[in-house]
């Protein structure tokens, strides 16, 4: 071993570290020797000089490639110790009293000494304690910042700058000191450092590539752990997830066909322990039913190179199936095929369970779903004909045969003329024909023909162009247009003259017209629906209702009687609107007194249902409450009738007839008949209704 203490051979100590002269040569040496001897001395020297600098390098070689080698093949969990063993080397080699490796911290304001060595009764430094970089601002700046070589033999020759690290490092004890950052990676991550405490020392410069070196080798090493514990961590933390997760994983290698697999995946299906595994070993637990989508997919997913997902059965051995889920990547292979697969299995038996029950729970609410809709249906039609359409209140016998005229009608796109005095509903009996009609989803456009000036009715039925007339300042499409696809309800049609009942005769026949000012002739699907208060029949023999038309609307006639004559529906009706207008004027009614209900009953109601709901209206207002009392008297003036124009005799007894047979229901005969009411023969009445070109609607 070379030795380089104080009074060492010098050639030795300057290859590698000299300690420091301590005084100046001695001058004036008397020469005795003639100047051949001298050079041939001097020779002599040089050339032992070269020989031992050749033998320690030679030496530090030697050990070089020892400690190199004690790093192969070393477990990660031996290279810490390893490191020790080879400073330990170190320092013996250069005869140094201390050794250490220093590693900057990430926050880069501290760093910290990791492995250190060191001579008999050297004080100790303290490693693996984070230190502070402003205990040694100048050197961190030098080694860190400036990335440069820190050397110094005689600590009081440091520079005024080093004045802090100057009072730390003789806290250490150290009279010289050799620091090289170590760049592995880009900013300097470790320090190789030696120091001198016993004496002072020279560092040769040839001393600072081999400490480098040897840093180069610790650090190199020291990653590698480091990069080790990483992936162990990370592994650690797959188990961890692939536990949790229920999940086993697996490696097929494509070449050899050997499976791979965690104990989970074992377990999940029933390999033995240690049991040598392979991708037909695994086929064969797969249910027989599963075993070619599994393979084919498999092959599919090598082939393309794509990610795979399935589920399957596999059989236990106990006999009772499993449901597992695999999922798969290839990986490797620069030939186009994959070198593994890999991938994770997890047992979803409990979920594929949990999705057959609720399968089986959605197919039984499916099944109750269509039995609602049924029974919704029926329940809808049987409130329909029971309590009203659309809103529509009443029980008695003629509005129940009124309401199902509506609803063998409503599905068909027949004109429909709904006749009855005003008030009677015949505007609801027309949005309930549309509301259960196929057209419902479209617009239901309403023209009340009494209430349009004469002047406007063809523009605002057909529509006009720009200029059309005097004040047509736009072009307007007219309500056919509107209701295109849906429903116009012309109420009072008796009310149209006599000149646009011939282009609305066209519009029912086919479906045509041409806007005012425009030749151009416009098509439209439109399903009319119109009323009357009048008696068609009469306008038609006084000429003021075409008869085409009048025969054209009448394809399909629905009569509303008169309140009057459907008494039965009072009640009801009377106790709807107290409802109704109770709710708006938050008020609230518990009964209705009897004369009240009597009073409603026995009145002719002249404006029928409209007349009753204002009446009840003004009631509500008016009445005390709990019970609803009417206060007003309602009693037929004289003026009421007085209003009304008279009637012949022939037009009196077809109202009459007609009267009396709504409240038979269409009974000529027998019991109850509209001929034993009227004290007519049967065979007499059917004449006068022939007469009076009187039919069943
Ligand atoms: N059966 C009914 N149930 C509930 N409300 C009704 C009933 N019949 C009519 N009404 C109500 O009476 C009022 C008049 O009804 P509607 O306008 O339909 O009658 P109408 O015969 O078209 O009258 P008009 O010939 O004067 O236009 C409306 O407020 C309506 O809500």
């Amino acid at each position: 071993m070379p030795n380089f203490r104080h009074g060492s051979l010098y050639p030795r100590a300057a290859m590698l570290c000299r300690e420091r002269p301590q005084s100046a040569e001695p001058g004036g040496r008397v020469r005795t020797l003639t100047d051949t001897g001298e050079r041939l001395n001097s020779e002599i020297a040089r050339r032992k000089r070269a020989e031992r600098t050749l033998r320690d390098r030679l030496l530090f070689e030697e050990m070089l490639s020892v400690i190199s080698a004690g790093f192969i093949n070393l477990s990660f969990e031996r290279i810490d110790e390893e490191i020790h063993h080879a400073m330990k080397k170190v320092l013996n080699f250069f005869k140094v009293d201390r050794f250490a490796l220093l590693e900057t911290l990430p926050d880069r304001k501290s760093w910290m000494i990791t492995h250190c060595v060191s001579g008999t009764d050297v004080p100790s430094v303290p490693v693996g304690e984070n230190l502070p970089v402003s205990l040694h601002p100048w050197a961190y700046e030098k080694l860190i910042q400036k990335r440069e070589v820190l050397s110094f033999s005689k600590i009081d020759d440091l520079p005024a700058e080093a004045d802090v690290d100057k009072e730390n490092w003789i806290v250490w004890g150290i009279r010289s000191n050799l620091n090289i950052p170590i760049r592995i990676g880009k900013p300097v991550d470790h320090i190789v450092a030696i120091n001198s405490v016993k004496y002072e020392r020279v560092w040769p410069d040839e001393l600072i590539p081999r400490l480098r070196l040897l840093g180069e080798i610790f650090v190199n090493a020291l990653e590698r752990s480091r990069a080790w514990k990483a992936l162990q961590e990370s592994e650690e933390r797959l188990n961890l997830a692939t536990v949790a997760a229920g999940a086993g994983l697996w490696i097929l290698d494509t070449n050899t066909g050997q499976f791979w697999v965690t104990q989970m995946l074992r377990k999940l299906f029933n390999f033995l322990p240690g049991e040598e595994l392979s991708f037909e070993r695994y086929e064969k637990t797969i249910h027989p039913d599963d075993r070619k989508g599994v393979r084919e997919l498999v092959q599919r997913s090598l082939k393309t190179q794509n990610d795979l997902t399935i589920e399957y059965r596999i059989l236990k051995p106990d006999g009772n199936v499993c449901w597992i889920m695999t999922r798969g990547r290839p990986y490797g292979g620069a030939t186009g095929i994959p070198l593994r697969l890999m991938g994770i299995c997890m047992d979803i038996t409990e979920r594929k369970e949990m999705e057959n029950e609720l399968r089986k729970q959605l197919a039984e609410i499916n099944k109750l779903k269509l039995q609602l809709e049924k029974e919704n249906i029926y329940l809808r039609n049987e409130i329909k004909t029971e309590r009203g359409f659309g809103g529509i209140i009443g029980h008695s016998d003629t509005l129940r045969y009124v309401l199902f005229r509506v609803q063998q009608v409503a599905p068909t796109d027949a004109t429909v003329l709904i006749l009855g005095e005003t008030g009677v509903g015949k505007g609801m009996v027309a949005h309930a024909i549309h509301e259960m009609s196929a057209r419902k989803d479209k617009t239901m456009v309403t023209v009340n023909c009494a209430a349009l000036p004469s002047n406007l009715i063809e523009s605002e039925l057909f529509g006009r162009e720009k200029g059309a007339f005097t004040g047509a300042y736009a072009r307007q499409a007219g309500r056919f247009e509107v209701a295109d696809g849906g429903t116009i309800f012309l109420d009072e049609i008796g009310e149209l003259p006599l000149e646009l009942q011939t282009k609305l005769l066209r519009v029912l026949q086919d479906g045509e017209f041409e806007r005012l000012g425009s030749p151009r002739t416009v098509k439209v699907d439109v399903r009319v629906i119109a009323s009357t208060s009048r008696d068609l029949k009469v306008e038609m023999h006084n000429g003021r209702f075409r008869e085409d038309l009048y025969y054209r609307l009448n394809t399909f006639p629905v009569t509303l009687p008169p309140l009057r004559m459907r008494v039965e529906d009072i009640p009801e009706l009377a106790r709807h609107f107290i409802d109704k207008y109770s709710r708006k004027l938050n008020k609230q009614f518990e009964s209705l007194s009897k004369d009240t209900m009597q009073m409603l009953q026995a009145y002719a109601w002249p404006g029928n249902v409209r007349e009753l709901e204002h009446v009840i209206e003004r009631g509500v207002i008016t009445s005390p409450e709990p019970v609803f009392q009417l206060v007003e008297q309602l009693e037929q003036g004289p003026g009421m009738e007085a209003d009304k124009p008279i009637k012949g005799f022939e037009t009196m007894a077809r109202e009459h007839i007609l009267q009396v047979l709504h409240k038979t229901g269409w009974k000529i005969e027998g019991k109850g008949g509209a001929a034993a009411i009227l004290g007519l023969n049967p065979s007499t009445l059917r004449f006068r209704l022939k007469k009076l070109g009187i039919k069943r609607p």
